[in-house]
């Protein structure tokens, strides 16, 4: 036979909290419970009624679990708010039963201390909540892919960006949306070999067939024994941004009044194609054009008339001229074309070209009176010791000063 004693002694020593309650008083009490309730004395806790330490909101809950008769039933665990012998709040996972307690119906209450527990479970909750929150609201889209490439996860922002909804893009590859295998393949190269990209350009296509441009940043990721396992990152629409950039671009490099590029483009072209052009002994031609007597148009009819002139000889030069060449506008009246791989003859015949073409230009006054234009041309090539683009700079300047002062309207080649 096993002694009361030893069931006491169970009961105190146990580390779940147990308590006896007979006719809603507390009349028995082990040291776990005393502590749960924060007191130091028996006293403290026995002849107390249970419903002094149940937190208000989840009485009603814990008065209908301890008001059942009778001897066949068991409340199972639930959580119940406690406020202890200070009135702190602790969490507790209690269950209950009917016992026989000294000849008298009395219930059996034990109890885990849930309180550490329910406060990381709420921290994760809220942890949880701003995680979502911000991930919903995200502007970028996140994405997850496995080894293959298929997309495992998708962030919600892919509506805005792709206009797919995220179960649309899940399960499939990028190639439906990312189309630019050039793209596609260096983006898969860089996270290869540095393991991650941050920025990296490139264009999708959105369900509405539109093409935008993204920055992507990413990472790979690898399984628990190191081999890929994936690439997860965001990308981001930076439609707008480039839009911005390629305008901020032409406007740095653009003459405004004729549209063809400015002094310090045309200059940098110019470098880097004369640049390579002695690398692999290639020929290039200077052309230096100068309106004639620009200043008495000018004077005859404003300045506004003499920008119309500009323009349009611009347009009638541009009209000769092949990709490859580059025209620009040095300064004032002052033009330039550099044309790649053109012999001296052939050079010398789309100088030759231009000319005439504007000569043949009919210009319309105000008053509706026709009047002329003509243009001197300079024209030099590379010569063997050439070291910089500003020495045929000055051949083809001289060769202009040349045109100007044997009659105008000329093209003449530096010999
Ligand atoms: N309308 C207009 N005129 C300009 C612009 N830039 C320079 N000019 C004018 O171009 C004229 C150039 O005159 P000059 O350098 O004397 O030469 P020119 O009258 O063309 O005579 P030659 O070159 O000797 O044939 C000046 O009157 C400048 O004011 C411009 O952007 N718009």
């Amino acid at each position: 036979m096993v002694s009361d004693l030893f069931y006491r002694s169970l009961f105190d020593t146990m580390p779940a909290a147990a308590s006896i309650v007979v006719d809603g008083v507390i009349v028995l009490a082990n040291a776990a419970c005393l502590q749960i309730l924060g007191a130091t004395q028996s006293d403290q806790i026995i002849g107390h009624l249970v419903t002094e330490f149940i937190h208000p909101l989840d009485l009603n809950r814990s008065l209908t679990r301890l008001n059942k008769t009778g001897s066949d039933w068991a409340n199972a665990p639930s959580q119940f708010r406690l406020r202890d012998v200070h009135g702190e709040m602790k969490m507790l996972l209690s269950s209950s039963t009917p016992i026989r307690y000294q000849e008298q119906d009395a219930i059996l209450v034990t109890g885990m201390d849930m309180t550490a527990h329910a406060e990381m479970a709420e921290q994760l909750r809220l942890s949880e909540m701003n995680f979502r929150r911000l991930f919903e609201n995200m502007q970028d889209v996140y994405y997850r892919t496995d080894a293959k490439g298929v997309v495992q996860m998708v962030g919600p922002g892919v509506r805005n960006v792709l206009g797919y909804e995220p179960a649309e893009i899940a399960g499939k590859t990028a190639e439906s949306y990312y189309p630019q295998a050039a793209d596609r393949d260096a983006m898969k190269k860089a996270i290869m070999e540095d393991g991650k990209v941050a920025d990296f350009p490139g264009q999708m296509v959105r369900k509405d067939g539109r093409v935008i441009d993204i920055s992507i940043t990413s990472r790979a990721i690898y399984d628990d024994a190191g081999v890929f396992a994936g690439i997860e990152g965001i990308y981001r629409d930076v439609t707008q941004r480039k839009m911005m950039e390629r305008e901020l671009q032409r406007l740095a490099t653009t003459d405004p009044l004729t549209n063809i590029a400015n002094r310090r483009s045309f200059l940098e072209q110019a470098e880097h194609i004369f640049k390579s052009t002695q690398r692999y002994h290639d020929s290039i031609t200077l052309l230096m054009l100068d309106l004639d007597l620009f200043k008495a148009i000018n004077d005859k009819y404003g300045h506004l008339g003499g920008d119309k002139v500009l323009t349009r000889f611009a347009q009638t030069v541009a009209l000769e001229l092949r990709d490859s060449d580059v025209f620009g506008r040095l300064g004032g009246e002052e033009f330039c074309v550099l044309l790649q791989h053109a012999s001296q003859e052939e050079a010398m015949t789309v100088a030759e070209r231009i000319r005439t073409r504007v000569q043949e230009l009919d210009f319309e006054d105000p008053d509706g009176a026709l009047f002329k234009l003509t243009v001197s041309i300079g024209v030099t090539t590379n010569f063997e010791g050439d070291e910089r683009l500003a020495k045929l700079l000055e051949r083809a300047d001289k060769a202009l000063y040349t045109a100007k002062h044997s009659g105008r309207n000329k093209v003449v080649w530096f010999s």
